[in-house]
């Protein structure tokens, strides 16, 4: 079993919350990280902010991602219900997603979708059921080739 043909580093680590921009500011003000990108995923239901600690992204620099719901019936919403603000699933990047899906579906893991939906950047995502991730959610991403 090796890794070779799955995954490249750890995209992102995501913290929800029910307050974006006060997070953001935490993250500027204490830590001097950056803001990166933001943007509102209706599907998901929710604004996603991408902070890291430089000004630019180098290639395997993992992120921070900042999510807060944009209703209270959405995944990360009914979450904070449940749950204190805290992490909430961590990304592993692979520039083949039909490939890796395939691959760990073989293998008897349990993901969320059957095609990629639409993630940040326009990425294309899935994810690993929490069951099936050792009680971790896993996002597998796809950045946008561009
Ligand atoms: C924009 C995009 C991007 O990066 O580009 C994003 O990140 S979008 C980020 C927001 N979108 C998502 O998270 C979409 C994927 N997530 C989901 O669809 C959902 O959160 C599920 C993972 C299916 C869980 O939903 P729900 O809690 O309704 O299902 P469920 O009642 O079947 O719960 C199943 C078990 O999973 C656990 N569980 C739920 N959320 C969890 C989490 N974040 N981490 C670890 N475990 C979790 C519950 O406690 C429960 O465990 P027990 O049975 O032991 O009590």
């Amino acid at each position: 079993m090796d890794n070779s043909d799955l995954f490249t580093c750890i995209d992102h680590v995501a913290y929800a919350c029910p307050d974006a921009d006060e997070a953001v500011a935490y993250y500027q003000e204490t830590f001097g990280w950056h803001e990166l990108h933001r943007e509102s995923n209706d599907e998901q239901g929710v604004l996603e902010v991408m902070v890291a600690p430089a000004g630019e992204l180098t290639e395997h620099m993992t992120q921070i991602q900042i999510l807060a719901p944009l209703r209270p019936d959405s995944t990360v919403g009914k979450w904070l219900e449940n749950n204190r603000p805290g992490l909430h699933h961590m990304a592993w990047r692979t520039d083949d997603i039909d490939t890796v899906s395939a691959t760990l579906r073989s293998r008897g893991v349990r993901l969320l979708y059957d095609e990629p939906k639409h993630g940040t950047h326009n990425s294309r995502i899935n994810f690993i059921h929490p069951k099936s991730g050792k009680g971790v959610l896993i996002e597998i991403v796809e950045p946008a080739k561009h």
